[in-house]
Protein backbone atom coordinates (compact mmCIF):
# COMPACT_ATOMS: atom_id res chain seq x y z
CA UNK A 1 0.00 0.00 0.00
CA UNK A 2 2.72 2.50 0.74
CA UNK A 3 5.22 1.46 -2.47
CA UNK A 4 2.26 1.92 -3.92
CA UNK A 5 1.61 5.31 -3.19
CA UNK A 6 5.49 5.90 -2.92
CA UNK A 7 5.36 4.72 -6.51
CA UNK A 8 2.36 6.68 -7.74
CA UNK A 9 3.89 9.81 -6.58
CA UNK A 10 7.06 8.97 -8.56
CA UNK A 11 5.54 8.60 -11.52
CA UNK A 12 3.33 11.63 -11.06
CA UNK A 13 6.35 13.76 -10.17
CA UNK A 14 8.31 12.40 -13.75
CA UNK A 15 4.88 13.18 -15.49
CA UNK A 16 5.05 16.48 -14.40
CA UNK A 17 8.88 16.75 -15.34
CA UNK A 18 8.14 15.74 -18.70
CA UNK A 19 5.41 18.11 -19.47
CA UNK A 20 6.95 20.77 -18.16
CA UNK A 21 10.22 19.88 -19.97
CA UNK A 22 7.78 19.59 -22.84
CA UNK A 23 6.11 22.79 -22.15
CA UNK A 24 9.54 24.68 -21.91
CA UNK A 25 10.79 23.23 -25.28
CA UNK A 26 7.49 24.14 -26.87
CA UNK A 27 7.72 27.79 -26.14
CA UNK A 28 11.31 28.02 -26.63
CA UNK A 29 10.35 26.80 -30.37
CA UNK A 30 7.34 28.76 -30.84
CA UNK A 31 9.38 32.13 -30.06
CA UNK A 32 12.63 31.25 -32.10
CA UNK A 33 10.23 30.29 -35.01
CA UNK A 34 7.70 33.44 -34.27
CA UNK A 35 9.38 35.72 -36.56
CA UNK A 36 9.79 32.87 -39.52
CA UNK A 37 5.90 31.78 -38.85
CA UNK A 38 5.05 35.65 -39.22
CA UNK A 39 6.83 36.88 -42.16
CA UNK A 40 5.49 33.62 -43.66
CA UNK A 41 1.55 34.01 -42.79
CA UNK A 42 1.95 37.33 -45.08
CA UNK A 43 2.01 35.09 -48.06
CA UNK A 44 -0.98 33.66 -49.73
CA UNK A 45 -1.67 30.48 -49.04
CA UNK A 46 -4.30 27.66 -48.18
CA UNK A 47 -5.73 27.47 -44.66
CA UNK A 48 -3.17 24.92 -42.79
CA UNK A 49 -3.92 22.57 -39.84
CA UNK A 50 -1.53 22.92 -36.43
CA UNK A 51 1.44 20.96 -36.59
CA UNK A 52 0.34 18.99 -40.06
CA UNK A 53 -0.02 22.04 -42.13
CA UNK A 54 -1.46 21.12 -45.36
CA UNK A 55 0.22 17.81 -45.43
CA UNK A 56 -3.27 15.95 -45.83
CA UNK A 57 -3.77 18.20 -48.90
CA UNK A 58 -0.60 16.63 -50.80
CA UNK A 59 -1.01 13.60 -50.01
CA UNK A 60 -2.77 12.19 -53.11
CA UNK A 61 -2.01 10.37 -55.92
CA UNK A 62 1.44 11.10 -57.93
CA UNK A 63 -0.22 11.71 -61.08
CA UNK A 64 -2.80 14.12 -59.04
CA UNK A 65 0.08 16.61 -57.70
CA UNK A 66 0.30 18.98 -60.89
CA UNK A 67 -3.58 19.56 -61.63
CA UNK A 68 -3.41 20.35 -58.07
CA UNK A 69 -0.62 22.75 -57.97
CA UNK A 70 -2.25 24.66 -60.96
CA UNK A 71 -5.18 25.16 -59.02
CA UNK A 72 -3.19 26.83 -55.78
CA UNK A 73 -0.75 28.66 -57.97
CA UNK A 74 -3.95 30.32 -59.81
CA UNK A 75 -5.98 30.82 -57.08
CA UNK A 76 -3.02 32.23 -54.63
CA UNK A 77 -0.68 33.97 -57.04
CA UNK A 78 2.67 33.75 -58.35
CA UNK A 79 4.22 33.42 -54.74
CA UNK A 80 2.44 31.93 -52.27
CA UNK A 81 3.37 29.63 -49.06
CA UNK A 82 2.29 26.00 -48.16
CA UNK A 83 3.51 24.17 -44.68
CA UNK A 84 4.64 20.93 -44.57
CA UNK A 85 3.75 20.08 -41.30
CA UNK A 86 6.22 22.69 -39.61
CA UNK A 87 8.24 23.47 -42.45
CA UNK A 88 7.46 26.48 -44.67
CA UNK A 89 7.31 26.01 -48.51
CA UNK A 90 7.29 29.16 -50.86
CA UNK A 91 5.55 28.15 -54.50
CA UNK A 92 7.31 30.53 -57.16
CA UNK A 93 5.41 30.43 -60.20
CA UNK A 94 5.59 34.03 -61.87
CA UNK A 95 8.31 35.19 -63.67
CA UNK A 96 9.10 38.25 -62.45
CA UNK A 97 9.63 36.67 -58.89
CA UNK A 98 11.46 34.11 -60.38
CA UNK A 99 13.87 36.34 -61.85
CA UNK A 100 14.79 37.94 -58.78
CA UNK A 101 15.58 33.91 -57.04
CA UNK A 102 17.50 32.65 -59.91
CA UNK A 103 19.72 35.87 -60.83
CA UNK A 104 21.07 36.46 -57.28
CA UNK A 105 24.23 34.11 -56.30
CA UNK A 106 22.76 34.71 -52.73
CA UNK A 107 20.30 32.11 -53.26
CA UNK A 108 22.32 29.47 -54.71
CA UNK A 109 21.84 26.30 -52.05
CA UNK A 110 19.79 23.71 -52.88
CA UNK A 111 17.34 22.48 -50.28
CA UNK A 112 18.10 18.89 -48.12
CA UNK A 113 16.70 16.82 -50.85
CA UNK A 114 19.26 17.15 -53.17
CA UNK A 115 21.25 15.46 -50.46
CA UNK A 116 20.10 12.03 -50.59
CA UNK A 117 21.50 12.54 -54.46
CA UNK A 118 24.91 12.29 -52.10
CA UNK A 119 25.49 8.41 -52.11
CA UNK A 120 25.62 8.10 -55.58
CA UNK A 121 26.93 11.51 -56.61
CA UNK A 122 29.01 12.63 -53.55
CA UNK A 123 28.53 15.99 -51.64
CA UNK A 124 31.24 17.60 -53.96
CA UNK A 125 29.98 17.47 -57.40
CA UNK A 126 28.65 19.91 -59.86
CA UNK A 127 24.99 19.41 -59.13
CA UNK A 128 24.60 18.97 -55.61
CA UNK A 129 27.57 21.19 -54.05
CA UNK A 130 27.00 24.96 -52.97
CA UNK A 131 28.73 28.16 -52.62
CA UNK A 132 32.87 28.12 -53.58
CA UNK A 133 32.84 24.45 -53.79
CA UNK A 134 30.47 24.91 -56.72
CA UNK A 135 31.67 28.01 -58.14
CA UNK A 136 35.14 26.19 -58.50
CA UNK A 137 33.53 22.99 -60.33
CA UNK A 138 31.55 25.08 -62.55
CA UNK A 139 34.17 27.38 -63.71
CA UNK A 140 36.06 24.00 -64.33
CA UNK A 141 34.00 22.23 -66.38
CA UNK A 142 32.43 24.60 -68.12
CA UNK A 143 34.61 24.27 -71.18
CA UNK A 144 34.36 20.95 -71.52
CA UNK A 145 30.52 22.32 -73.41
CA UNK A 146 32.16 24.43 -75.67
CA UNK A 147 30.38 24.22 -78.97
CA UNK A 148 33.85 22.83 -80.81
CA UNK A 149 33.29 19.80 -78.91
CA UNK A 150 29.64 19.16 -78.73
CA UNK A 151 29.99 18.65 -82.13
CA UNK A 152 31.73 15.57 -82.49
CA UNK A 153 29.22 14.14 -80.74
CA UNK A 154 26.57 14.34 -83.04
CA UNK A 155 27.96 11.44 -84.76
CA UNK A 156 27.19 9.28 -81.51
CA UNK A 157 23.84 10.74 -81.32
CA UNK A 158 23.68 9.73 -84.87
CA UNK A 159 24.56 5.95 -84.61
CA UNK A 160 22.28 5.77 -81.50
CA UNK A 161 19.07 6.76 -82.91
CA UNK A 162 19.57 4.71 -85.98
CA UNK A 163 19.87 1.73 -83.77
CA UNK A 164 16.36 2.69 -81.86
CA UNK A 165 15.16 3.28 -84.92
CA UNK A 166 15.77 -0.33 -86.12
CA UNK A 167 14.35 -1.82 -82.85
CA UNK A 168 11.34 0.25 -83.29
CA UNK A 169 10.80 -1.38 -86.89
CA UNK A 170 8.79 -3.91 -85.97
CA UNK A 171 6.30 -2.10 -84.57
CA UNK A 172 4.91 -0.31 -87.68
CA UNK A 173 2.30 -0.77 -89.36
CA UNK A 174 -0.61 0.08 -86.58
CA UNK A 175 0.22 -1.66 -83.16
CA UNK A 176 -0.01 0.19 -80.23
CA UNK A 177 3.28 0.41 -77.62
CA UNK A 178 4.78 2.46 -75.61
CA UNK A 179 7.92 4.40 -77.23
CA UNK A 180 9.40 5.98 -73.76
CA UNK A 181 11.76 2.99 -73.45
CA UNK A 182 13.47 2.61 -76.24
CA UNK A 183 13.91 6.90 -75.78
CA UNK A 184 15.29 6.35 -72.57
CA UNK A 185 18.12 3.57 -73.66
CA UNK A 186 18.89 5.33 -76.71
CA UNK A 187 19.75 8.28 -74.56
CA UNK A 188 21.38 6.25 -72.17
CA UNK A 189 23.73 4.63 -74.67
CA UNK A 190 24.61 8.57 -76.02
CA UNK A 191 25.48 10.10 -72.79
CA UNK A 192 27.38 7.31 -71.67
CA UNK A 193 29.12 7.36 -75.23
CA UNK A 194 29.95 10.86 -75.00
CA UNK A 195 30.62 11.06 -70.98
CA UNK A 196 32.58 8.18 -70.70
CA UNK A 197 33.53 7.09 -74.06
CA UNK A 198 31.82 3.56 -73.84
CA UNK A 199 29.20 1.98 -74.50
CA UNK A 200 26.95 0.51 -72.23
CA UNK A 201 24.61 -1.05 -74.95
CA UNK A 202 21.22 -0.32 -72.97
CA UNK A 203 19.25 -0.97 -75.96
CA UNK A 204 20.89 -4.18 -77.27
CA UNK A 205 20.77 -5.25 -73.15
CA UNK A 206 18.32 -3.56 -70.95
CA UNK A 207 18.07 -6.12 -68.39
CA UNK A 208 22.25 -4.88 -67.76
CA UNK A 209 22.83 -5.01 -64.04
CA UNK A 210 24.06 -1.13 -64.54
CA UNK A 211 21.62 -0.07 -66.76
CA UNK A 212 18.81 -1.30 -64.36
CA UNK A 213 21.04 -0.20 -61.52
CA UNK A 214 20.66 3.27 -63.03
CA UNK A 215 16.99 3.28 -63.17
CA UNK A 216 16.50 1.94 -59.83
CA UNK A 217 18.76 4.11 -57.94
CA UNK A 218 16.69 7.36 -59.30
CA UNK A 219 13.46 5.39 -58.19
CA UNK A 220 14.87 4.80 -55.05
CA UNK A 221 15.45 9.02 -54.69
CA UNK A 222 12.70 9.89 -55.92
CA UNK A 223 10.50 8.11 -53.71
CA UNK A 224 12.71 9.08 -50.72
CA UNK A 225 11.87 12.75 -51.85
CA UNK A 226 8.81 12.59 -51.88
CA UNK A 227 7.99 10.29 -48.85
CA UNK A 228 9.15 12.80 -45.60
CA UNK A 229 9.16 9.81 -43.36
CA UNK A 230 11.99 8.37 -45.46
CA UNK A 231 13.90 11.22 -45.16
CA UNK A 232 15.36 10.50 -41.45
CA UNK A 233 18.63 8.00 -42.44
CA UNK A 234 17.19 6.17 -39.57
CA UNK A 235 13.86 6.04 -40.87
CA UNK A 236 15.67 4.93 -44.49
CA UNK A 237 17.69 2.43 -43.25
CA UNK A 238 14.86 0.75 -40.86
CA UNK A 239 12.28 -0.06 -43.88
CA UNK A 240 15.28 -1.62 -45.65
CA UNK A 241 15.99 0.80 -48.57
CA UNK A 242 19.31 1.90 -47.41
CA UNK A 243 20.75 -2.28 -47.71
CA UNK A 244 19.20 -1.84 -51.80
CA UNK A 245 20.62 1.48 -52.14
CA UNK A 246 24.28 0.13 -50.96
CA UNK A 247 23.65 -3.01 -53.63
CA UNK A 248 22.53 -0.96 -56.17
CA UNK A 249 25.61 1.53 -54.97
CA UNK A 250 28.05 -1.12 -55.74
CA UNK A 251 27.63 -1.59 -58.91
CA UNK A 252 26.76 1.84 -60.28
CA UNK A 253 30.38 3.15 -58.44
CA UNK A 254 32.63 0.10 -59.64
CA UNK A 255 31.31 0.31 -63.04
CA UNK A 256 32.42 3.82 -63.63
CA UNK A 257 35.66 3.46 -61.73
CA UNK A 258 36.47 0.56 -64.29
CA UNK A 259 35.50 2.69 -67.36
CA UNK A 260 37.84 5.52 -65.37
CA UNK A 261 40.73 3.14 -65.08
CA UNK A 262 40.37 1.78 -68.49
CA UNK A 263 39.85 5.44 -69.89
CA UNK A 264 43.06 6.47 -67.88
CA UNK A 265 45.14 4.05 -69.89
CA UNK A 266 44.02 4.89 -73.04
CA UNK A 267 44.53 8.85 -71.79
CA UNK A 268 47.90 7.99 -71.14
CA UNK A 269 48.85 6.08 -74.32
CA UNK A 270 46.87 9.09 -76.37
CA UNK A 271 48.77 12.13 -74.53
CA UNK A 272 51.86 10.67 -75.81
CA UNK A 273 50.42 10.46 -79.57
CA UNK A 274 49.84 13.82 -78.80
CA UNK A 275 53.50 15.24 -78.49
CA UNK A 276 53.61 13.79 -82.16
CA UNK A 277 50.70 16.70 -82.53
CA UNK A 278 47.43 14.51 -83.40
CA UNK A 279 45.57 14.39 -80.59
CA UNK A 280 42.06 14.60 -80.26
CA UNK A 281 39.50 15.14 -77.38
CA UNK A 282 37.14 12.49 -77.32
CA UNK A 283 35.08 12.42 -74.63
CA UNK A 284 34.06 14.60 -71.48
CA UNK A 285 36.04 12.13 -69.04
CA UNK A 286 39.35 12.64 -71.07
CA UNK A 287 38.84 16.29 -69.74
CA UNK A 288 38.43 15.17 -66.27
CA UNK A 289 41.28 13.01 -66.48
CA UNK A 290 43.58 16.07 -68.02
CA UNK A 291 42.46 18.08 -64.48
CA UNK A 292 43.29 15.18 -62.74
CA UNK A 293 47.05 14.22 -63.90
CA UNK A 294 48.82 15.62 -60.99
CA UNK A 295 45.83 14.90 -58.53
CA UNK A 296 45.71 17.94 -57.15
CA UNK A 297 42.55 19.53 -58.66
CA UNK A 298 40.43 16.35 -59.17
CA UNK A 299 41.05 13.31 -57.11
CA UNK A 300 39.56 9.46 -58.52
CA UNK A 301 36.36 10.10 -56.29
CA UNK A 302 35.94 13.45 -57.59
CA UNK A 303 35.95 12.12 -60.86
CA UNK A 304 33.69 9.59 -60.73
CA UNK A 305 31.39 11.95 -58.97
CA UNK A 306 31.01 13.68 -61.99
CA UNK A 307 31.13 11.08 -64.61
CA UNK A 308 27.86 9.92 -62.46
CA UNK A 309 26.05 13.19 -62.61
CA UNK A 310 26.88 13.69 -66.06
CA UNK A 311 25.03 10.31 -66.61
CA UNK A 312 22.33 11.23 -64.83
CA UNK A 313 21.34 14.51 -65.63
CA UNK A 314 21.89 13.88 -69.09
CA UNK A 315 20.43 10.70 -69.91
CA UNK A 316 16.25 11.04 -68.41
CA UNK A 317 15.61 14.77 -68.80
CA UNK A 318 16.57 14.56 -72.85
CA UNK A 319 14.63 11.48 -72.85
CA UNK A 320 11.75 12.74 -71.38
CA UNK A 321 12.05 16.16 -73.60
CA UNK A 322 11.93 13.81 -76.42
CA UNK A 323 9.19 11.83 -75.43
CA UNK A 324 7.15 15.12 -74.92
CA UNK A 325 7.60 16.08 -78.85
CA UNK A 326 7.27 12.91 -80.22
CA UNK A 327 3.90 12.71 -78.42
CA UNK A 328 2.77 16.42 -79.11
CA UNK A 329 3.93 15.86 -82.77
CA UNK A 330 1.83 12.56 -82.71
CA UNK A 331 -1.31 14.48 -81.27
CA UNK A 332 -0.47 17.39 -84.10
CA UNK A 333 0.12 15.80 -87.62
CA UNK A 334 -0.27 19.08 -89.65
CA UNK A 335 2.31 20.20 -86.98
CA UNK A 336 4.21 17.03 -87.50
CA UNK A 337 3.93 17.67 -91.58
CA UNK A 338 5.50 20.89 -91.02
CA UNK A 339 8.41 19.77 -89.30
CA UNK A 340 8.95 16.63 -91.91
CA UNK A 341 8.72 19.40 -94.65
CA UNK A 342 11.57 21.00 -93.58
CA UNK A 343 13.55 18.04 -92.89
CA UNK A 344 12.68 17.23 -96.85
CA UNK A 345 13.86 21.15 -97.74
CA UNK A 346 17.19 20.31 -95.97
CA UNK A 347 17.98 16.83 -96.83
CA UNK A 348 15.59 16.14 -100.06
CA UNK A 349 15.39 12.48 -101.04
CA UNK A 350 19.41 11.84 -99.48
CA UNK A 351 19.53 9.62 -96.72
CA UNK A 352 22.42 11.05 -95.28
CA UNK A 353 23.18 11.63 -91.69
CA UNK A 354 22.71 15.31 -90.00
CA UNK A 355 25.36 17.71 -89.59
CA UNK A 356 26.15 20.79 -87.65
CA UNK A 357 24.65 23.19 -90.27
CA UNK A 358 21.67 20.78 -90.74
CA UNK A 359 20.94 21.29 -87.32
CA UNK A 360 21.22 25.17 -87.63
CA UNK A 361 18.59 24.96 -90.37
CA UNK A 362 15.84 22.99 -88.40
CA UNK A 363 13.99 26.30 -86.80
CA UNK A 364 10.69 24.49 -87.08
CA UNK A 365 11.43 21.20 -85.30
CA UNK A 366 13.16 23.67 -82.40
CA UNK A 367 10.34 25.48 -82.22
CA UNK A 368 8.24 22.58 -81.39
CA UNK A 369 10.74 21.21 -79.13
CA UNK A 370 10.70 24.24 -77.34
CA UNK A 371 6.97 24.84 -77.08
CA UNK A 372 7.25 20.58 -75.84
CA UNK A 373 9.58 21.56 -73.08
CA UNK A 374 7.36 24.65 -72.49
CA UNK A 375 4.32 22.06 -71.55
CA UNK A 376 5.90 19.76 -70.16
CA UNK A 377 9.68 20.60 -68.56
CA UNK A 378 11.39 17.97 -68.49
CA UNK A 379 12.43 19.56 -64.86
CA UNK A 380 9.56 20.41 -63.69
CA UNK A 381 10.51 22.14 -60.54
CA UNK A 382 13.78 23.54 -59.16
CA UNK A 383 14.69 24.10 -55.81
CA UNK A 384 16.91 26.37 -53.82
CA UNK A 385 17.54 28.01 -50.65
CA UNK A 386 18.23 31.61 -49.68
CA UNK A 387 21.05 31.62 -46.97
CA UNK A 388 20.06 35.01 -45.94
CA UNK A 389 16.59 36.62 -46.18
CA UNK A 390 15.48 37.77 -49.49
CA UNK A 391 12.77 40.09 -50.68
CA UNK A 392 10.88 38.57 -53.55
CA UNK A 393 7.81 40.67 -54.63
CA UNK A 394 7.84 42.74 -51.67
CA UNK A 395 7.77 39.63 -49.21
CA UNK A 396 10.53 39.15 -46.68
CA UNK A 397 11.31 35.22 -46.99
CA UNK A 398 13.50 34.21 -44.18
CA UNK A 399 16.73 32.40 -44.50
CA UNK A 400 16.88 28.75 -44.57
CA UNK A 401 13.06 28.37 -46.37
CA UNK A 402 12.24 26.20 -49.17
CA UNK A 403 11.77 27.71 -52.23
CA UNK A 404 10.14 25.71 -55.11
CA UNK A 405 10.29 27.24 -58.77
CA UNK A 406 7.13 25.41 -60.25
CA UNK A 407 8.18 25.42 -63.74
CA UNK A 408 5.21 23.65 -64.82
CA UNK A 409 3.04 26.14 -63.51
CA UNK A 410 5.13 29.07 -64.55
CA UNK A 411 5.19 28.15 -68.30
CA UNK A 412 1.13 27.87 -68.15
CA UNK A 413 1.12 31.22 -67.26
CA UNK A 414 -1.70 32.70 -69.32
CA UNK A 415 -0.59 36.21 -69.46
CA UNK A 416 3.11 35.15 -71.23
CA UNK A 417 1.33 32.27 -72.90
CA UNK A 418 -2.24 32.64 -73.96
CA UNK A 419 -4.70 29.93 -74.39
CA UNK A 420 -1.78 27.86 -72.38
CA UNK A 421 -2.89 24.40 -72.79
CA UNK A 422 -2.44 24.34 -76.70
CA UNK A 423 0.33 23.07 -78.71
CA UNK A 424 1.15 26.30 -80.48
CA UNK A 425 5.12 25.88 -81.63
CA UNK A 426 5.10 29.57 -83.24
CA UNK A 427 5.19 31.36 -79.52
CA UNK A 428 8.62 30.70 -80.15
CA UNK A 429 9.20 32.65 -83.29
CA UNK A 430 11.17 35.55 -82.17
CA UNK A 431 8.42 38.46 -82.91
CA UNK A 432 6.65 36.68 -80.08
CA UNK A 433 9.43 35.35 -77.96
CA UNK A 434 10.20 39.39 -77.38
CA UNK A 435 6.39 39.97 -76.25
CA UNK A 436 7.46 38.20 -72.62
CA UNK A 437 8.97 38.54 -69.76
CA UNK A 438 12.54 36.71 -69.98
CA UNK A 439 12.06 34.58 -66.96
CA UNK A 440 8.95 33.29 -67.76
CA UNK A 441 10.20 30.15 -70.14
CA UNK A 442 12.94 28.43 -67.83
CA UNK A 443 13.23 24.49 -68.87
CA UNK A 444 17.02 24.53 -68.32
CA UNK A 445 16.66 26.74 -65.22
CA UNK A 446 18.24 30.54 -65.85
CA UNK A 447 21.04 32.61 -64.13
CA UNK A 448 24.26 31.28 -62.79
CA UNK A 449 23.18 28.22 -62.03
CA UNK A 450 21.31 27.06 -65.38
CA UNK A 451 21.97 24.00 -66.88
CA UNK A 452 25.07 23.41 -67.90
CA UNK A 453 24.18 20.74 -70.51
CA UNK A 454 21.58 22.89 -72.44
CA UNK A 455 23.41 23.16 -75.82
CA UNK A 456 24.51 19.66 -75.64
CA UNK A 457 21.05 18.48 -74.94
CA UNK A 458 19.57 21.23 -77.45
CA UNK A 459 21.75 19.24 -79.87
CA UNK A 460 21.12 15.80 -79.33
CA UNK A 461 17.34 16.10 -79.44
CA UNK A 462 17.63 18.00 -82.76
CA UNK A 463 19.57 14.89 -84.12
CA UNK A 464 17.26 12.13 -82.37
CA UNK A 465 14.18 14.13 -83.72
CA UNK A 466 14.96 14.61 -86.90
CA UNK A 467 16.37 11.36 -87.36
CA UNK A 468 13.59 9.88 -86.34
CA UNK A 469 10.91 11.71 -88.13
CA UNK A 470 12.67 11.03 -91.06
CA UNK A 471 11.96 7.70 -91.13
CA UNK A 472 8.82 7.30 -89.13
CA UNK A 473 5.50 9.34 -88.93
CA UNK A 474 4.40 8.96 -85.64
CA UNK A 475 0.45 8.86 -84.03
CA UNK A 476 -0.36 9.45 -80.36
CA UNK A 477 -3.10 7.25 -79.01
CA UNK A 478 -3.82 9.25 -75.92
CA UNK A 479 -6.01 12.92 -76.09
CA UNK A 480 -3.79 15.60 -74.49
CA UNK A 481 -6.59 15.86 -71.79
CA UNK A 482 -6.60 12.46 -71.13
CA UNK A 483 -2.88 12.46 -70.25
CA UNK A 484 -1.36 11.76 -67.20
CA UNK A 485 2.33 12.75 -65.61
CA UNK A 486 4.39 11.32 -62.68
CA UNK A 487 5.21 14.75 -61.02
CA UNK A 488 8.79 13.33 -60.23
CA UNK A 489 12.27 14.65 -60.46
CA UNK A 490 12.03 14.07 -64.33
CA UNK A 491 8.58 14.62 -66.03
CA UNK A 492 7.74 10.96 -67.20
CA UNK A 493 4.44 9.93 -68.96
CA UNK A 494 2.68 7.48 -66.44
CA UNK A 495 1.75 5.17 -69.52
CA UNK A 496 5.04 4.76 -71.41
CA UNK A 497 3.65 7.31 -74.12
CA UNK A 498 1.40 4.43 -76.28
CA UNK A 499 2.00 5.75 -80.12
CA UNK A 500 1.45 3.97 -83.47
CA UNK A 501 4.17 4.27 -86.24
CA UNK A 502 4.40 4.39 -90.06
CA UNK A 503 6.89 3.81 -92.49
CA UNK A 504 7.45 7.41 -94.34
CA UNK A 505 9.15 5.78 -96.90
CA UNK A 506 7.11 3.17 -98.19
CA UNK A 507 8.44 -0.20 -98.87
CA UNK A 508 12.13 0.66 -98.81
CA UNK A 509 12.13 0.91 -95.34
CA UNK A 510 13.72 3.97 -93.82
CA UNK A 511 15.23 2.74 -91.30
CA UNK A 512 16.96 -0.32 -93.09
CA UNK A 513 18.00 2.75 -95.64
CA UNK A 514 18.98 5.18 -93.43
CA UNK A 515 21.15 3.20 -91.45
CA UNK A 516 23.13 1.93 -94.45
CA UNK A 517 24.15 5.34 -95.64
CA UNK A 518 24.66 6.73 -92.23
CA UNK A 519 27.80 8.94 -92.43
CA UNK A 520 29.76 10.88 -89.98
CA UNK A 521 28.87 14.07 -90.42
CA UNK A 522 30.33 16.76 -91.83
CA UNK A 523 31.00 18.40 -88.53
CA UNK A 524 32.70 15.38 -87.07
CA UNK A 525 35.27 15.37 -90.84
CA UNK A 526 35.91 18.65 -90.61
CA UNK A 527 36.52 19.49 -86.75
CA UNK A 528 39.43 19.60 -85.31
CA UNK A 529 39.28 16.16 -83.51
CA UNK A 530 41.03 13.38 -85.07
CA UNK A 531 39.26 11.51 -87.27
CA UNK A 532 38.15 7.70 -86.53
CA UNK A 533 39.11 8.06 -83.43
CA UNK A 534 35.99 7.67 -81.90
CA UNK A 535 36.14 4.09 -83.77
CA UNK A 536 39.34 3.56 -82.57
CA UNK A 537 38.25 3.78 -78.87
CA UNK A 538 35.04 2.00 -79.18
CA UNK A 539 37.22 -1.07 -80.53
CA UNK A 540 39.13 -1.04 -77.50
C1 LIG B 1 16.38 18.44 -72.27
C2 LIG B 1 17.46 18.27 -71.60
C3 LIG B 1 17.76 18.92 -70.27
C4 LIG B 1 16.98 19.69 -69.46
C5 LIG B 1 15.53 20.07 -69.66
C6 LIG B 1 17.79 20.07 -68.31
C7 LIG B 1 17.35 20.87 -67.27
C8 LIG B 1 18.14 21.27 -66.20
C9 LIG B 1 17.69 22.10 -65.13
C10 LIG B 1 16.29 22.67 -64.97
C11 LIG B 1 18.73 22.28 -64.29
C12 LIG B 1 18.73 23.07 -62.98
C13 LIG B 1 18.41 22.11 -61.85
C14 LIG B 1 18.44 22.76 -60.49
O1 LIG B 1 19.03 23.81 -60.32
O2 LIG B 1 17.86 22.16 -59.57
C15 LIG B 1 19.85 21.55 -64.82
C16 LIG B 1 21.09 21.51 -64.25
C17 LIG B 1 22.15 20.80 -64.77
N1 LIG B 1 22.15 20.08 -65.95
FE1 LIG B 1 20.64 19.87 -67.26
N2 LIG B 1 19.03 19.53 -68.46
C18 LIG B 1 19.07 18.84 -69.64
C19 LIG B 1 20.13 18.15 -70.18
C20 LIG B 1 21.38 18.08 -69.62
C21 LIG B 1 22.50 17.40 -70.20
C22 LIG B 1 22.47 16.66 -71.54
C23 LIG B 1 23.54 17.54 -69.33
C24 LIG B 1 24.95 17.04 -69.43
C25 LIG B 1 25.47 16.43 -70.43
C26 LIG B 1 23.07 18.35 -68.21
C27 LIG B 1 23.83 18.72 -67.13
C28 LIG B 1 23.40 19.53 -66.10
C29 LIG B 1 24.24 19.92 -64.99
C30 LIG B 1 25.69 19.53 -64.78
C31 LIG B 1 23.46 20.71 -64.15
C32 LIG B 1 23.88 21.37 -62.83
C33 LIG B 1 24.38 22.77 -63.12
C34 LIG B 1 24.83 23.49 -61.87
O3 LIG B 1 24.30 23.23 -60.78
O4 LIG B 1 25.70 24.35 -62.01
N3 LIG B 1 21.76 18.65 -68.42
N4 LIG B 1 19.47 20.94 -66.00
Amino acid sequence: MWNGGVGVGVQRGLLALVSTLLLVFLIVWHFKRRRMVKLIERLPGPPALPILGNALDVNIDIMDLFPLGMLVVREYGPIMRAWLGTAPLVIISGAKQAETVLCSVRYLDKPHEYSFFHPWLGSTGLFVADGPLWHHRRRLLTPAFHLKILEQYVEVFTLQTSKMAEKLHHHVGGEVFPIFPYITNCTLDAICETIMGTSVNAQDNPDSEYVEAVQQIQGLIQQRMLNFWQHPDFMFRLLGYERKQTQLLATLHSFTRDIIARRRELYLAQRNHTQEGKRPRLAFLDLLLEYSEDGRVLSEQDIREEVDLFVFAGHDTTAAAINWTLYLLGDNPDIQELVYEELEGIFGDSTRAANVEDLREMRCLERCIKEAMRLYPSAPYIGRVPLEDVVIDGYTIPAGTKLMLLSYALHRDPSQFPDPEKFDPDRFLSENISQRHPFSYIPFSAGPRSCLGQKFGMMEMKVMLSHFLRQYRIESVVPKEEIKVRSEIVLRPNDGTLVRLYHRRGSCGGGDNMNSECKPSEGVENSTVGKGDYYEIRKR
